[in-house]
């Protein structure tokens, strides 16, 4: 990007990482304070200084105000419209509503679309964005850990049917992504813990040195150092760039970002997609539930579980499944979750398990008494709290 605005000397210098797709690259910008200055970096990629805030009530309180400053400072005209926060606003009702009421401000074709949130609110922009007037421009603001380590980048967007999560949605790229790490300052603990699941898949599935680094740092990214956190989440976005670079559209290494997904998937639609399990929560246990999976078949030792898992403890991720009012886990009703999901191929359920910490593959060579006996141990553990 040029005419990169003034760094304040308290300010760690931002990083760019570049994601290769031809003429659809883009950059994440991950640093501190960057809202301030969207305005002048939106400059610098689009062509129309008319754009329109997608947000939720609670980033629209805290930090919406500061976008449209920034924006009002470059000269943008802007709209925003804001919907509840939670998995109720990725579906389909959601969706119509806010395709009407952004058509109904008549936007060009090449106008924009800022996404100013967490995942939801991205990957709800992100398909608005796919397919309003079949394909408009949009940004990415991510404001949770999750968000910026993970769905701002690489283009899946959707939204949720009652059939399964992300069942209906479109590979479609941002035109720039900006991670403000400062604005984590104000995401609640366990938004972090849910975000951090994301950050430590990527050690899990490709990075042992990550992992030894996370094992050293990972209290200090919980805690909100701001160097550690910059850290954290560029050596995600870079992870994730590199295998959205060489894998768009999910044909071969992408599926490994998939790691604890086809577990926590499950997890998530049995609690209804309810605030009682977020995405990160039911990643966490899913890794887990991977990890003894790959565990059971001799892929790795159970002292590598238990290194992860003490892992976990050390930093508060979730190891047991929650405790939810009117709802008793069980296995077949998850199984049954899982065949819904749209890894299936011909019947055989998608698993990516880990052949060491740091080693991950694909795999549709599972037994299902395997993923029962798992989804057992883990509630039987569960439930002697
Ligand atoms: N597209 C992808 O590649 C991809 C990857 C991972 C996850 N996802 C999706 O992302 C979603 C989860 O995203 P998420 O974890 O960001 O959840 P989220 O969008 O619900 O945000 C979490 C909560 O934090 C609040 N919040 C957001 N930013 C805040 C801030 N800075 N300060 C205070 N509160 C703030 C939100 O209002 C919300 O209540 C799931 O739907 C998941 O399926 C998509
Ligand atoms: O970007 C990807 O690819 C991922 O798989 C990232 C996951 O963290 C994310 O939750 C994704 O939405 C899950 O994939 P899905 O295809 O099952 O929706
Ligand atoms: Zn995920």
């Amino acid at each position: 990007m040029q005419n990169r605005p003034q760094e304040a000397a308290q300010t760690p210098p931002e990083r760019i990482v570049r994601v290769e797709l031809g003429d659809r690259s883009y950059d994440i910008v991950v640093g501190a304070n960057l809202l301030e200055t969207a305005g002048v970096r939106l400059e610098q990629v689009l062509k129309r200084k008319r754009v329109t805030i997608i947000t939720d009530e609670t980033v629209a309180r805290l930090h919406l105000e500061t976008l449209q400053h920034s924006l009002d400072q470059s000269g943008f005209e802007h709209t925003a419209f804001i919907v509840k926060p939670g998995e109720g606003s990725k579906s389909l009702e959601s969706y119509g509503a806010l395709m009407n009421d952004i058509l109904a401000t008549n936007p060009a074709r090449d106008e924009c679309l800022i996404a100013l949130g967490g995942g939801i609110v991205g990957d709800l922009t992100g398909f608005i964005a796919a397919t309003l007037k079949r394909g408009m421009n949009f940004v990415q603001i991510p404001t949770t850990l999750l968000s910026q380590v993970d769905s701002s980048v690489g283009g899946k967007t959707g939204i949720n049917s009652p059939y399964g999560k992300n069942l209906i949605g479109a590979f479609y790229q941002p035109k720039l992504v900006l991670a403000d790490i400062s604005l984590l300052a104000t995401l609640p603990a366990r938004e972090i813990r849910a975000g951090y699941a994301e950050v430590l898949k990527y050690a899990l599935l490709g990075d042992f040195s990550f992992f030894e680094w996370l094992e050293k740092h990972g209290s200090a990214v919980m805690d909100g150092d701001l160097e550690a956190r910059i850290h954290a989440v560029e050596t995600s976005v870079r992870a994730k760039a590199d295998i959205v670079a060489q894998d768009e559209r999910e044909s071969g290494v992408r599926a490994l970002l998939n790691l604890g997904h086809t577990f926590g998937h499950a997890l998530e639609a049995e609690v209804k997609y309810g605030p009682e399990l977020v995405h990160g929560e039911g990643v966490a246990l899913g890794m887990l539930m991977a990890m003894e999976l790959s565990a059971r078949s001799g892929a790795i030792t159970t002292q590598d579980c238990e290194r992860v898992a003490s892992h976990y403890r050390a930093t508060g991720l979730l190891t047991d499944l929650p405790a939810i009012e009117g709802l008793t886990w069980e296995a077949r009703n998850l199984l049954s979750h899982m065949y819904q999901d749209k890894k299936v191929d011909q019947g055989n359920l998608t698993f990516i398990v880990l052949q060491a910490i740091g080693n991950a593959i694909r795999t549709q060579n599972v037994q299902e008494q395997e993923v029962l006996a798992v989804l057992d141990h883990f509630i039987q553990q569960s439930g002697k709290e």
